[in-house]
């Protein structure tokens, strides 16, 4: 039997992210809860989000749209069942132009220097597997919370022969330090939802998204008689190192990527690495 505290607070989590609020994109839904102002925003390119210019960029116009019109919090999560991102579309950077491959890489950078910076609290809600990219845009949120135990999430770049570049790493670093994330990346590891709590990956590990959505209402709680500007000063302040490093290395993390992904022998890779995955 539902009790009436279950049924508020069941309510209070379903009911409220009722209004839409247009990302321009089919890509990327956005709900925004009219009470609290706190947007959910769910990717959903079939199919298994894979990012690519099209979905960077609407990603990125969505974040920027959030903060003009002083959404107060940001849920990141996925409307397609069991993925959350499957990472970077390898079939932009497999046979790209350099004018494509150059597009896709600044698009990346500017999703994510938006994202990482923004001074909305933002929350992670995994629902489903998250590699590489889709890691990334975990870790870039200030809380993660992962639903449900089968999925997996990690930067497993070196076993499709690449390498996380160096703000992957560093934003990885900052939240499980630097031993972990060495162990983590050289070895290309994703883990399991379990192995994650246990070293800090994620924050939390709940059953169903309504928990989720729970657990991210205490979160931006936490926050509730905290001046926005003091707390997006802190925020700035912890991130800026990590986040300093892209800004005045942008160029030169551009020509890495496309000195590095057009080598045969790293195409060849992908190439191999894209057909293994439509063969399954
Ligand atoms: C030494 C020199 C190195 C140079 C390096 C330079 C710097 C480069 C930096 C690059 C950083 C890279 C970051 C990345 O994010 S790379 C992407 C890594 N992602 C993965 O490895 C995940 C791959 N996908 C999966 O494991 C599974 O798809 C997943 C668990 C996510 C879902 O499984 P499911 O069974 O549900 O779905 P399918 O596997 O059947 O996939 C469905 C279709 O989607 C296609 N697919 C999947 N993932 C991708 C992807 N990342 N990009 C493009 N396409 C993808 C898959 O092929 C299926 O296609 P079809 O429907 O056509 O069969």
């Amino acid at each position: 039997m539902t009790t009436v505290l279950q049924h508020v607070v069941r309510r209070s989590i379903l009911r409220p992210f009722a209004k839409s609020f247009s990302s321009g994109s089919p890509l990327v839904d956005v709900q925004v809860n009219d009470k609290t102002g706190v947007a959910i925003v769910k990717m959903g390119r079939a199919p298994v989000n894979g990012l690519n210019t099209e979905l960077l960029g609407a990603l990125n116009d969505t974040f920027d749209s959030l903060e003009k019109n002083k959404a107060t919090g940001m849920i990141l999560s996925s409307s397609i069942p069991n993925i959350y991102s499957a990472g970077l579309d390898i079939s932009e950077m497999y046979n790209g132009t350099p004018e494509n491959l150059t597009k896709f890489w600044n698009t990346l950078q500017s999703m994510w220097i938006n994202l990482y910076s923004t001074p909305l609290p933002t929350v992670a809600l995994i629902n489903g597997n998250a590699p590489a990219g889709g890691c990334l845009l975990a870790m870039s949120c200030e809380y993660r919370v992962m639903v449900g135990s089968k999925f997996v999430i990690g930067l497993n770049e070196t076993q499709l022969g690449l390498f996380a570049p160096k703000w992957f790493q560093d934003t990885m670093v900052s939240i499980i330090g630097p031993r972990q994330t060495e162990l983590a990346l050289t070895s290309g590891k994703l883990f399991s939802a379990q192995e994650a709590l246990k070293i800090g990956l994620i924050d939390e590990l709940v059953a169903s998204e309504e928990e989720a959505l729970a657990s991210s209402d205490k979160f931006f709680g936490l926050f509730k008689r905290i001046p926005g500007y003091a707390r997006g000063q802190t925020k700035n302040f912890v991130r800026a190192e990590v986040l300093d490093w892209l800004l005045k290395n942008r160029e030169h993390d551009t020509k890495v990527f496309l000195n590095s992904i057009q080598l045969p022998h790293v195409q060849k890779g992908l190439g191999l690495y894209l057909q293994s995955l439509k063969k399954k």
